[in-house]
């Protein structure tokens, strides 16, 4: 399902075409990935989807503006944050603002035309790749933070980042997230828990999760 909102006077015809063929062109991106981040468990392919409600993901695009600041060290575009979704898989412009936290320092995303960048959490120093598509994406796509913690039980961690401003140029940038849909219940996949790795979260509805977080409360 791809949800639409905040579209304002824009050409909402064009954009609703362009981003159905766009999301289209993501969901086998996302099949990979996914299945990719289920063998990093040890699961079979389809069982993290499973996990995040198979073929019924929300596919949620936002659209970044952040136009130039005369005193870009003194402002952000977005503050630090995780995000909420499964997945995210970002388009940048060419414009550098995207950053990652670890290890006490921001780090910056650097911009590859034609390229899926893939941050995972914990994992990022050995997992930091950078892989062609060639001609399925045109233009180059980010494929960033993904909110893995519970499913994968902590093994996976939400990617902590942020975005700065630039002084001269504009800098936009089109998100799409992936998320269960919100009475969807996210917990621990049950083959990753066992007596040496109990649960650590709790099993609850997305919709829930959601609330918490935004609501500051214990999850
Ligand atoms: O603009 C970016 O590169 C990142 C945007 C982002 O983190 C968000 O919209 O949640
Ligand atoms: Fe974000």
């Amino acid at each position: 399902m791809l949800l639409y909102f905040g579209l304002g006077h824009m050409n909402t015809c064009l954009i609703i075409e362009t981003n159905e063929q766009y999301t289209q062109s993501l969901i086998p991106v996302a099949d990979k990935l996914l299945g990719l981040l289920s063998r990093g468990l040890g699961l079979e392919d389809g069982e993290v989807k499973q996990g995040l409600s198979c073929d019924d993901l929300f596919y949620m695009l936002k659209i970044n503006y952040y136009p130039a600041c005369p005193c870009p060290e003194l402002d952000l575009g977005l503050g630090p944050h995780t995000d909420m979704s499964s997945i995210t898989i970002l388009v940048p412009n060419e414009v550098q603002g995207l950053q990652v936290f670890k290890d006490d320092h921001w780090y910056d995303v650097a911009y590859i035309p034609n390229a899926l960048i893939v941050l995972i959490g914990d994992q990022i120093e050995v997992n930091f790749h950078w892989i062609k598509f060639g001609n399925r994406i045109h233009g180059s796509v980010q494929l960033v933070l993904l909110c893995w913690q519970i499913l994968s039980n902590g093994k996976y961690k939400s990617v902590y980042h942020r975005t700065t401003v630039n002084k001269e140029k504009t800098r936009m940038s089109w998100p799409m997230f992936l998320e269960p849909p919100p009475e969807f219940e996210v917990g621990p996949i049950p083959k990753l828990i066992n007596q040496d790795n109990p649960s650590k979260f709790k099993t609850k509805k997305y919709k829930d999760f959601v609330d918490c977080k935004l609501n500051k409360l214990p999850q």
